[in-house]
Formats: C-alpha cells, sequence, structure tokens
C-alpha cells in the first residue's frame, strides 16, 4: 500500500531533513510508528498523504506514485483514497460536528444522502460524541474535537487511514476506545492503517511498531532486523 524508497526532504531554511530508505507498509497492514517530538512522523504522513512532496526518492501510495500526479489531481485522490486525521485537527470553525464529518464527501462529490448523513451519526455516536451533533467546534472539549475529526477519517471508508497523533488529547479510556475502534473499522474492510504518535500506549497492541527515535532513517534497520 505504501512503499517509500530513499525517501527525502529537507525544509527551506531548516536544518530538518526526513530520510526514508526503505519502507514498506503493506495492504490491510496496521503499523505506528512511534518517537519523540521532531522525530520526523508528521512530515512523513504529509509525504505519505501526498500534502508535502519528496526532494528526492520515490514514493508511491495505493499503487500511485504520487509525484506523477498535479496538485489537482492529488488533492481529488487524496480525499477519496484516504482518511485522514491532521494533528492539529482541522475543523472547519463555521460547521457544527455532523458537517465537518460529512466535509470529505462534500469535497469528493460523493452523495450527500439519507444513507451517508446516517453513516456520518452513527460515526459520531461511535465516538461517543452524538451530543455534539450541532455543535460547532468551539463548544467542544478538546477530547470531542479530536474525536469529531477521527470519526470523519472514517466516513469516506477510504482503503487508507493516516492518523497522526489521534489520541493527542484523549485522556486513557477514551484514547483506548478510539483506538480499538479506528483499527476494528479498518480491519473490516481490509484498510490499511498508519498512525504516528509520542505516544507509546496508544501503540501497544499493534503487530508493528516502528521506532522513529533516532530519525525515521532508523526504519531501515528495523526492517533489516
Ligand atoms: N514547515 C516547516 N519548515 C521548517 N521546518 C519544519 C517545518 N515543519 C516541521 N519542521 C521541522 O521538521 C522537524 C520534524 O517535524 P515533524 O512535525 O515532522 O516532527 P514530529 O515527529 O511529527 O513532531 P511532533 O511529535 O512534535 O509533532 C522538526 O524539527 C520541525 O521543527
Amino acid at each position: 500500500m505504501i512503499a517509500a524508497r530513499d525517501l527525502r526532504l529537507a525544509y527551506a531554511g531548516g536544518d530538518f531533513v526526513l530520510d526514508v530508505p526503505h519502507l514498506d507498509v503493506a495492504r490491510g497492514e496496521q503499523l505506528a510508528i512511534v518517537g519523540p517530538s521532531g522525530s520526523g512522523k508528521t512530515t512523513f504522513l504529509h509525504l505519505a498523504a501526498g500534502i508535502l512532496r519528496p526532494d528526492s526518492g520515490q514514493l508511491s501510495v495505493d499503487g500511485r506514485d504520487l509525484d506523477a500526479m498535479d496538485d489537482a489531481l492529488r488533492r481529488r485522490w487524496r480525499v477519496a483514497r484516504i482518511g485522514l486525521v491532521f494533528q492539529d485537527l482541522e475543523l472547519l470553525p463555521y460547521l457544527d460536528s455532523l458537517d465537518n464529518v460529512l466535509l470529505p464527501l462534500r469535497i469528493g462529490g460523493g452523495s450527500l444522502d439519507a444513507e451517508a448523513r446516517e453513516r456520518a451519526r452513527g460515526l459520531l455516536a461511535d465516538f461517543g460524541v452524538a451530543h455534539t451533533t450541532h455543535r460547532r467546534p468551539a463548544r467542544l472539549s478538546g477530547g470531542e474535537r479530536q474525536r469529531v475529526a477521527l470519526a470523519r477519517a472514517l466516513v469516506t471508508e477510504a482503503p487508507l487511514l493516516l492518523l497522526d497523533e489521534p489520541t493527542g488529547s484523549l485522556d486513557p479510556d477514551n484514547a483506548e476506545r478510539a483506538v480499538g475502534l479506528l483499527r476494528a473499522r479498518a480491519a473490516e474492510r481490509g484498510a490499511t492503517l498508519l498512525m504516528v504518535t509520542h505516544d507509546r500506549a496508544a501503540a501497544a497492541g499493534f503487530e508493528r511498531v516502528l521506532d522513529a527515535g533516532a530519525g525515521l532513517e532508523a526504519l531501515d534497520a528495523e526492517l533489516r532486523a
């Protein structure tokens, strides 16, 4: 599902360089990348989502070479094929929870029929935030906002879930429940799940956990071990 080879990205004007020599994530696999702040987890996730483009190297996601797509196509492809949770959530402040969850369908030109609305409401209920359905983000707690963002990642039933610190605002019980639900939904439909986090507890139970502690180039060593 994800194949990265000799991937390199340096931010203009910064010191940080992301190097990922070799990483494969199989279709249907659930992978957690754990590492401290600043190790490049978000950068890698944004490369995999086609939000950032590498300076060099190859990256194929869901069988597509992201570099070969123009920006508009990559955006359409991302909305259709990836359920994404951003570290800063990116809920739209003028939409209530239901419309935030429906947003990927709206952007992707998908159907917003009764069935889609029912699915969105069901996801809000699954994550324990049905009571926020008609509230805007400003009137939600941090944990409620996070759970709305998690519900949104599942609404398109995309084959790839990319989750950036999906439990950052949740207490331990809610974190465990939320990750369990994301993983169960992914497993039910054979979707691939990649979570990056600094929270080792959130990664407990994942069959494959990569340590980005020494920088993502260390992933290569794990793969060869
Ligand atoms: N737009 C940018 N321009 C310059 N440097 C950046 C930019 N975004 C991130 N960085 C730097 O790149 C490095 C990796 O950042 P990244 O957000 O990928 O790390 P992370 O592992 O996700 O950290 P955290 O757990 O704190 O979110 C950091 O040193 C950061 O300061």
